[in-house]
């Protein structure tokens, strides 16, 4: 959070800007008449961005990495990162539709929507593949399919 800070913090001029208050930080007065709002709270706007976050950034920055070498290497295994998890989003919702047309189809015969014997060999099909984090996630996909119980 400091480095954040700091960041965002060590390009700012100490002249204040038009429509801006002076202070440690040149952010425009977020109380000033027409400032944008979201949920009654004040809110920043892109186009009153300090300087420094709007340059773009180095790969080495993106990454975090110290050589052009790793940063290269992060770079496309995050786009790989990124792919699965959109894979992983999609299986989700996959399993989500069957879940629920499975749930519909018991409801409907006049049964529970939740069937807890089944969700033991769920969590335990998890679990044995993934340890205890496997419980946790199985857990999360249960409440995608079937909502909170
Ligand atoms: C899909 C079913 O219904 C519910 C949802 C489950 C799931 O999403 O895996 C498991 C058990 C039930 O609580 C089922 O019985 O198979």
């Amino acid at each position: 959070m400091v480095v954040l800070l700091e960041l965002l913090t060590s390009d700012f001029d100490t002249a204040p800007r038009p429509g801006t208050v002076r202070g440690a930080l040149s952010f425009p007065d977020p109380f000033r008449p027409g400032a944008p709002t979201l949920r009654g709270a004040p809110v920043s706007t892109s186009t009153t961005l300090p300087q420094a976050a709007q340059t773009p950034q180095t790969p080495a920055e993106i990454t975090g990495a110290r050589t052009p070498e790793a940063a290269e290497l992060i770079s496309g295994a995050r786009e790989r990162i990124d792919a699965l998890d959109d894979r992983i989003i999609g299986l989700v919702q996959e399993r989500m539709a069957i879940s629920a047309v499975i749930q519909d189809a018991r409801v409907a015969s006049g049964g529970r929507r939740v069937n807890l014997s089944r969700e033991m060999d769920v969590l335990t099909h998890f679990r044995d593949a993934l340890g205890k984090p496997g419980t946790t996630l199985a857990l999360t996909i249960l409440e995608l399919c079937r909502g909170r119980v």
